[in-house]
């Protein structure tokens, strides 16, 4: 049956392959042109479909992909998956990971609100005048088939939509980086345009949420407020704000801020920079870093009371007039001393105003989409209006480890779900002493194949019982000195009032000491009316 089939249908493609290749030898090209063109309008008359081609490389010999095409590629990777038979590989992340498009010649369909459209992937050979340095002599596209009925919902709405999800997925596949600031000294060309302002490796911090220990209310409250942040950029465009968020972090040592920030980037698939403040030569120059990051950004500034000396800065210039009167000849000496000590070691001029700036001024709006975080250990340091809302707009504190954050840790560390006998003990201590997470992990943490679960916490009861003990100790100490400090004062001052009552019951001392105090008042009147004279002082005239 088949074999018959066979038999009719080749005499009918031999006649047509004659004809086609008659007709390419034979007709001049100008001709094929006006026949193409008639040909084109009575198929369309029979056939309802049109097509748009999406080329992968929109300009002759250029190198770069066109990034419709790439957002239209990483679009149809997840229907590809399910859809089409052969499929082609593409890596990304520099190897790390694959992209999986549709191969050649097959279809994939998709619909968009109850409508059909018809995705292809072809190439065809380059034309031979094309001189290509720099890829394969083929042209690969995109082709979409829709019904002509459907053209302005698909030209209008649907190629935007897959423009954006395909960036969208490009975004959270990229590869994230952590970024630090060049030395502008060291770097110098860098600034006349000759490099980045910043320096990148693959951000692989393993900090999340999950493995932060804190008060999951807490926890939860700070994952809301950065979910509903990345979500408003419409709602921030109508109240007219930059869409941006500053975070303040600050707490003792070891207590998670830095895993605090690891986690958010996390959390958010964004990138950091992390702001080494003290290597930005000027104001101008931290601006330009600003306006070299991206958006999807973390800008992290760590330990932002050691960074410059920005906390008394303002004080320091509202007395500046008065300082430059009352300074000594001593206090000059001095400072000229000081300079000459320190150098030709180029200091950071980056001011307060400079930091206030680059956090809200008018530059801090470009981009958009961007995490302002502060970390320090002594916020009272600070100035206010460094801190103030709207520029660090959520005040987190990290502080010693509680309870629940604790049981964080425990699962984390030594895989407990719920419960330990050990907990209520460790529950009372900790509700007795301060520790850190960073002590409490460190204790937690097995040192060998042969430590469980048990052994840990005992290690980690033990220390801090010892922490309890130390601080238990320290507190007597203090109160001790208190103490002493206080018995020294009040026998100062039983002293004097003794020393007082004498004087008064004796005639002769009484006196000397009556003539003393009336010389010394003398002499401040008489230096108060000589001084006036000596200032031409002109009240009296
Ligand atoms: N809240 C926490 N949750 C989980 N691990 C923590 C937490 N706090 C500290 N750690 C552990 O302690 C280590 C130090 O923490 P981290 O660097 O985040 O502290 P920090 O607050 O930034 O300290 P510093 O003020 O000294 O910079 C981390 O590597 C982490 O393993
Ligand atoms: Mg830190």
């Amino acid at each position: 049956m088949m074999q018959d089939v066979w038999t009719q249908l080749g005499p009918t493609i031999a006649a047509i392959m004659f004809s086609y290749t008659m007709y390419q030898n034979y007709f001049p090209h100008e001709l094929r042109g006006h026949i193409r063109r008639y040909t084109d309008k009575i198929v369309s008359y029979f056939y309802p479909y049109m097509h748009i081609i999406f080329h992968e490389h929109e300009t002759d010999g250029w190198f770069e992909r066109s990034k419709p095409y790439v957002a239209i590629e990483r679009y149809l990777s997840k229907n590809s998956c399910t859809q089409a038979k052969r499929l082609k590989a593409n890596s990304v992340k520099n190897g790390e990971s694959l992209v999986l498009t549709m191969d050649d010649h097959e279809e994939i369909t998709d619909e968009y609100k109850g409508e059909k459209v018809w995705w292809t992937s072809s190439q065809k050979a380059a034309s031979r005048q094309t001189i290509s340095l720099y890829r394969e002599d083929e042209k690969r596209y995109f082709k979409l088939k829709l019904h002509r009925k459907n053209r302005d919902l698909i030209t209008n709405s649907y190629l935007k939509y897959v423009l954006d999800e395909g960036k969208a997925i490009s975004v959270r596949e990229r590869q994230r980086k952590l970024y630090t600031n060049n030395k502008g000294e060291a770097g110098g060309w860098y600034r006349y345009g000759g490099g980045r302002m910043w320096s990148g490796v693959v951000f692989e911090h393993p900090s999340t949420f999950d493995t932060l220990a804190m008060d999951p209310n807490k926890k939860k409250e700070i994952m809301d407020d950065l979910e509903t942040f990345s979500k408003s950029k419409d709602y921030y465009a109508k109240i007219g704000k930059a869409w941006k968020r500053g975070y303040l972090l600050y707490g003792p040592p070891g207590t998670g801020k830095s895993s605090m920030i690891a986690a958010m980037a996390n959390f958010l698939q964004y990138d950091v920079y992390d702001l080494e403040l003290t290597s930005v030569k000027d104001n101008t120059e931290l601006r330009k870093l600003l306006i070299d990051t991206t958006s999807k950004s973390i800008i992290v500034i760590e330990d932002i009371d050691c960074s410059l000396e920005l906390t008394g800065q303002r004080e320091k210039n509202k007395t500046k007039d008065k300082e430059d009167k009352e300074k000594s000849e001593e206090d000059a000496v001095k400072e000229k001393l000081k300079k000459e000590l320190e150098g030709k070691e180029k200091k950071s001029e980056v001011t307060l105003s400079g930091l206030l700036n680059f956090i809200d001024g008018l530059w801090s709006a470009i981009g958009g989409e961007r995490l302002i975080v502060f970390t320090t250990n002594y916020v009272e340091k600070l100035d206010p209006a460094l801190i103030r809302r709207g520029r660090m707009d959520k005040h987190i504190v990290l502080s010693y480890c509680c309870f629940e954050s604790f049981k964080v840790l425990a699962h984390n560390y030594l895989n407990i779900i719920e419960s330990h006998v050990y907990f209520p003990e460790i529950r009372r201590l900790l509700e007795e002493t301060n520790m850190t997470p960073a002590d409490i992990a460190e204790n937690l943490m097995p040192k060998s194949s042969k430590e469980n679960a048990d052994i840990c916490l005992e290690r980690l009861i033990k220390a801090l019982e010892t922490a309890k003990e130390e601080a238990k100790l320290k507190a007597e100490e203090e109160d001790r000195a208190k103490e002493e400090a206080k018995l020294k004062a009040e026998e100062e001052e039983r002293t004097k009032v003794a020393e007082k009552e004498k004087e008064e019951k004796d005639p002769e001392k009484k006196k000397e000491l009556k003539d003393t105090e009336e010389a010394k008042n003398a002499d401040g009147v008489n230096n108060k009316e000589n001084g006036a004279k000596e200032n031409g002082d002109v009240s009296k005239d």
